[in-house]
């Protein structure tokens, strides 16, 4: 039920999109600063020592960047990159697959690593320690374990829940970065580029209203542009940031870039809960949608916005979620603010 305009995962038709987009070196990546000065010492260092770079685990929401900065990570190493998924790992046997076909050097980059199935995570520890893994043949009595030697290797993996890796495997990555939220500058040159790769022309201020809306994420901010570029065509005639708002209001999306989804989490803690605490999943059943959705995707950022609060009981609405949600009326800590 997520929102189709808002929601940060890609959708089939994004990823040709995107793909024009991604920015292909840790120069043109925009943003992040910590992570990319992090990353440009981590693969220094391993190009002055001629050896593979430490596995690196990127963190963060969806559409922050993680696969364009393992596709950076590939180009900066000069080294081939191959990608897979945790999803698409359910059983050792599939890992096995993919760890044997590595060339010397290769960047092996796993999305979404937190999904991968419980057997392969253990061969992946061997893997990513000495590179190589122990291959099971046979069942029973008769059963026999085969060590297979693999090429250095980097693994990249990506996870939207870091808190759902077991530790072991946490432990295995020379590095974790944890993305952030873009701030609405870093948005404002994400869509500059944009909107100069894609050929559409633009005032600044409307750049700066959709970085604003763009809930701190670069692929919503690119998908909004396309938005109002259709918009802006349709509309010949009207002000850029007229365009911007417009369109904005035509999809739903509303002043502090909050999407529908956004407010339904909003409005049922602030009305229904009269401001919480309530727990994860009696929220996801009042709203009818996915507990994992709320808990990566919708919490992250009305907690960043300073919406809601995470405490030990639960979730809870802040003065500035009642007003948001037009519930002052229902806040006993907003008496006499
Ligand atoms: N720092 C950045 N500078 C410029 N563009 C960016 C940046 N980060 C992301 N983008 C753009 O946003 C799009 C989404 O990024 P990406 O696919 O890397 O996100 P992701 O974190 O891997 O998402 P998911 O978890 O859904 O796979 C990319 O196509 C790219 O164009």
């Amino acid at each position: 039920m997520t929102d189709p305009l808002t929601d940060p995962a890609a959708t089939p038709d994004e990823l040709a999109f995107e793909g024009a987009l991604r920015p292909t070196s840790l120069a043109e990546f925009v943003g992040q600063p910590k992570v990319r000065g992090q990353l440009e010492v981590l693969l220094q260092a391993a190009r002055l020592q001629e050896r593979t770079p430490d596995h690196i685990l990127l963190a963060g929401p969806p559409g922050l960047g993680k696969t364009t900065l393992a596709t950076i990570i590939g180009a900066e190493t000069g080294r081939p990159i191959r990608y897979s998924s945790g999803p698409a790992i359910q059983h050792a046997g599939d890992l096995a697959a993919v760890l044997s076909a590595l060339v010397p050097g290769e960047v092996l980059f796993v999305d979404e690593i937190h999904r991968m199935a419980r057997s392969a995570e253990e061969m992946l520890y061997l893997a990513m320690e000495d590179f190589r893994i122990d291959i099971m043949v046979g069942k029973g009595a008769g059963a026999a374990s085969i060590p297979l030697e693999l090429a250095p290797f980097t693994l990249v993996g990506a996870t939207t829940r870091s808190g759902m890796l077991p530790a072991p495997l946490r432990d295995r990555f020379g590095f974790t970065a944890h993305l952030e939220f873009y701030e609405p500058d870093d948005l404002e040159r994400v869509l500059a580029r944009s909107a100069r790769l894609l050929d559409v022309e633009i005032e600044r201020a409307a750049l700066a209203e959709l970085a604003r809306r763009s809930r701190g994420t670069p692929r919503i901010a690119n998908r909004l542009l396309r938005r109002v570029r259709d918009w802006l065509l349709v509309h010949a005639g009207s002000s850029d940031l007229d365009g911007v708002r417009a369109a904005l209001e035509l999809y739903d999306v509303d002043e502090a870039g909050l999407d529908r989804i956004d407010r339904a989490v909003l409005h049922a803690i602030a009305h229904r809960f009269r401001g919480g605490p309530v727990g994860l999943s009696t929220l996801a059943a009042a709203i009818g949608e996915e507990a994992d959705t709320i808990e990566s995707v919708v919490e992250p950022f009305l907690v960043r916005e300073g919406l809601i609060g995470r405490t030990p009981r639960g979730r809870v609405a802040t003065p500035a979620g009642m007003r948001h949600a037009g519930a002052e009326h229902l806040d006993a800590t907003l008496d006499g603010v």
